[in-house]
C-alpha cells in the first residue's frame, strides 16, 4: 500500500490518467474478471478521457477509447507488440510445452536480427489469405455449404447451435481438406465447442485440468485427432496455408503433437467469431421482415442467377462482394454491436503516443473496442442500435445525426471488427464469403418461421457481455426456429459461385 501510494505521489505528468480501483491493487482485476467487457465501459463511464490508467498489481493497462489515439496505437508497432500478449496467451489456450514456446519465441533469430519463427508465421498468413490467394479455399466452402444445405430437410432447429455446426464444419472442411477430424468423427465438432464454453477457466485456473475438466477433456479430444491427422498425413490435402503453417513448425523442430496444439489454435482463430457472427447476422435480419425483404431484393437484382435448362439457381460472392451494399453493411453493423474486440498489445519501451501521452515500458494498452462502437460522439445518437444502413456508403461507417454536417463518415480506426494496423484478421477475406454467401443462400431460399406451439420466435437473446472479451460476444439463451423451403424455390438446386 505504502508503495502504491508513493507511485500514485510521483506519476510522470505526460501519463495517462489514473483510474484507481475501489479495491487496492487487485481491483481492477476483479473488475475484469467478473464483468468481462462490460468492465471497460464501466470504467470509461468513470474516467471519460479518451485514454487512461488501470492499476493492476505492479504494472499497469492503459485503456484507449478514442479512434484518434487507436490510430496512433496500431501505428506504433515497433514498440508496442502482440507477440508477447499472444503467445502466453495461446499457451494457455491450448497447451504447448515449454520448449515449443522457446521455438516460438525464437530468441536467437531476434538477437540475429533475422526474421523469427512469429515473423515467418505472420508473414505466412497474409501472403496466404489474401483476397486473390483465397480464392481456391472459397470455392471449396462455397461448394461445401451447397452441399450440406441441400441434404438438409425442413423442420425445427436452434438456430445458434445449428449454425456453428454448419460453421465449423464447412470452415474446417476448407482449411484442412477432406480429411480433417470434424469430416472423420462428427462428434469431434461438439467436442470443440464443449471446450469453447469454459475455454475461459481452462485458461484462468492454476489446474485447469481439474477444476474444468469437462472442457480441458473436451481439447484433449481435439488435439489427438489433429495429432492423428498429421501422423497420417492427412493435411497433404489441406489448403495452402495449412500445408505452409505444418511446414513451418515441423521444420522449426515442433513436434507433432505442439504442431497439433498449434493447429488448434488456428481452429480458435477460423471457427468461433465466424460462427458467432452468422448467427447475429441472421437474428438481426430476420427478425426484421422490412430488412429481409430488402435484401432479398438487392441479392436477387445483383447476384442471382436462374438457369431454367437445368434448374440451377447460383448466387456470385463476387456480386454479393461488390453489388450488395446492404448486406455488406449489414455484416459490419453486426460486428460493431456484438464484437467488443481490445487488440492488446505490450508496450516493450516508454513510447509517446501523439507527442502526448507516455506509455510505460512492461504495461500492457487497449484498444477498447466495445466503448468505442457504442461511442455516441463516433456514430451519432443511435449508436447503441443496430442501424442496417449505417456501412452503406463507406465501410468505414457514417455518423447519424440530422444535419449534413453530423452525418461525416466515421474516422476508419474507430471500426474493431476485425482489428487494424499489423494485427488487422488476416482471415477477413474468407470470413467474408462464407458469411455473405451462407446468408444470401440462406435468405433467398428458405424461411424461418415459429416453431409449432410457441407463440413468435425469441429474437434477440443477451449477449454474454460479462465474459472476458476474446472474441465476438455470444447469446446467452439460443433461438428456436422452424426452417423451410420458401414455395417458390422448392425443386431448386443451389450453387454458391466466387465469380
Ligand atoms: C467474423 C470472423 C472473424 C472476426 C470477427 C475476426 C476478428 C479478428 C480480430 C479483431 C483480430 C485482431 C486481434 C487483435 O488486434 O488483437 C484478428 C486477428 C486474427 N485473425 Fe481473425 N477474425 C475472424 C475470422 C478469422 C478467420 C476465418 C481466420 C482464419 C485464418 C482468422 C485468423 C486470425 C489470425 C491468425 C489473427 C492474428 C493475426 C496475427 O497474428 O497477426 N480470423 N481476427
Amino acid at each position: 500500500a505504502l508503495l502504491e501510494r508513493w507511485l500514485r505521489a510521483h506519476p510522470d505528468p505526460r501519463e495517462p490518467p489514473v483510474l484507481h480501483p475501489r479495491v487496492p491493487f487487485i481491483g481492477h482485476i476483479i473488475g475484469l474478471l467478473t464483468e468481462g467487457a462490460n468492465y471497460y465501459k464501466i470504467t470509461s463511464t468513470r474516467s471519460r478521457h479518451p485514454i487512461y490508467a488501470l492499476p493492476m498489481l505492479s504494472s499497469q493497462t492503459y485503456v484507449v477509447t478514442s479512434p484518434h489515439l487507436a490510430n496512433y496505437i496500431q501505428r506504433a508497432s515497433s514498440t508496442l507488440l502482440f507477440e508477447p500478449i499472444i503467445l502466453p496467451v495461446t499457451q494457455r489456450m491450448v497447451g504447448f510445452s515449454k520448449s515449443t514456446l522457446e521455438i516460438f519465441r525464437d530468441a536467437e533469430a531476434k538477437k540475429a536480427g533475422k526474421p523469427s519463427f512469429m515473423d515467418r508465421m505472420h508473414n505466412l498468413l497474409y501472403s496466404l489469405m489474401g483476397p486473390a490467394e483465397i480464392r481456391y479455399q472459397g470455392k471449396i466452402v462455397l461448394d461445401q455449404i451447397s452441399q450440406r444445405l441441400h441434404a438438409r430437410s425442413d423442420g425445427e432447429m436452434p438456430l445458434f447451435e445449428w449454425c456453428r455446426e454448419l460453421f465449423s464444419e464447412v470452415t474446417a472442411y476448407a482449411f484442412y481438406g477432406p480429411e480433417n477430424p470434424f469430416e472423420l468423427y462428427p462428434g469431434i465438432s461438439k467436442e470443440f465447442w464443449v471446450w469453447e464454453e469454459d475455454m475461459i477457466g481452462v485458461m484462468a485456473s492454476p489446474i485447469g485440468q481439474v477444476t474444468h475438466r469437462k472442457a480441458y477433456l473436451a481439447r484433449e479430444k481435439v488435439v489427438q485427432k489433429l495429432t492423428e491427422y498429421l501422423e497420417k498425413g492427412r493435411g497433404q490435402a489441406a489448403s495452402p496455408v495449412i500445408q505452409a503453417r505444418i511446414r513451418l513448425h515441423l521444420d522449426a523442430g515442433v513436434p507433432i503433437e505442439d504442431t497439433a496444439r498449434s493447429e488448434f489454435g488456428m481452429l480458435f482463430g477460423t471457427l468461433i467469431n465466424g460462427s458467432i457472427t452468422v448467427f447475429w447476422l441472421l437474428n438481426h435480419v430476420l427478425s426484421r421482415p422490412q430488412l429481409v425483404e430488402e435484401l432479398r431484393a438487392e441479392i436477387a437484382k445483383s447476384a442471382l442467377r436462374i438457369d431454367q435448362s437445368t434448374k440451377t439457381t447460383s448466387i456470385s460472392f463476387e456480386a454479393l462482394r461488390s453489388a450488395c451494399p446492404i448486406l455488406n453493411s449489414v455484416l459490419r453493423e453486426t460486428l460493431r454491436v456484438t464484437a467488443p474486440m481490445t487488440s492488446a498489445r505490450f508496450v516493450t519501451e516508454d513510447t509517446v503516443l501523439a507527442d502526448t501521452y507516455l506509455l510505460r515500458a512492461n504495461s500492457v494498452v487497449q484498444i477498447a473496442g466495445g466503448v468505442l462502437h457504442q461511442d455516441e460522439e463516433v456514430w451519432g445518437p443511435d449508436a447503441r442500435e443496430f442501424n442496417p444502413h449505417r456501412f452503406v456508403n463507406t465501410p468505414n461507417g457514417t455518423r447519424t445525426g440530422s444535419t449534413e454536417a453530423e452525418k461525416r463518415s466515421v474516422h476508419p480506426a474507430a471500426f474493431r471488427g476485425f482489428g487494424g494496423g499489423t494485427v488487422y484478421c488476416p482471415g477477413r477475406h474468407f470470413a467474408q464469403i462464407e458469411i455473405l454467401s451462407l446468408v444470401a443462400v440462406l435468405l433467398m431460399g428458405w424461411e424461418f418461421t415459429q416453431p409449432k406451439g410457441e407463440a413468435g420466435i425469441r429474437w434477440n437473446p443477451p449477449m454474454y457481455e460479462k465474459r472476458t472479451p476474446i472474441g465476438v460476444m455470444k447469446p446467452l439463451r439460443d433461438v428456436n426456429v422452424t426452417m423451410k423451403r420458401r414455395e417458390e424455390m422448392r425443386g431448386i438446386k443451389w450453387s454458391l459461385q466466387m465469380e
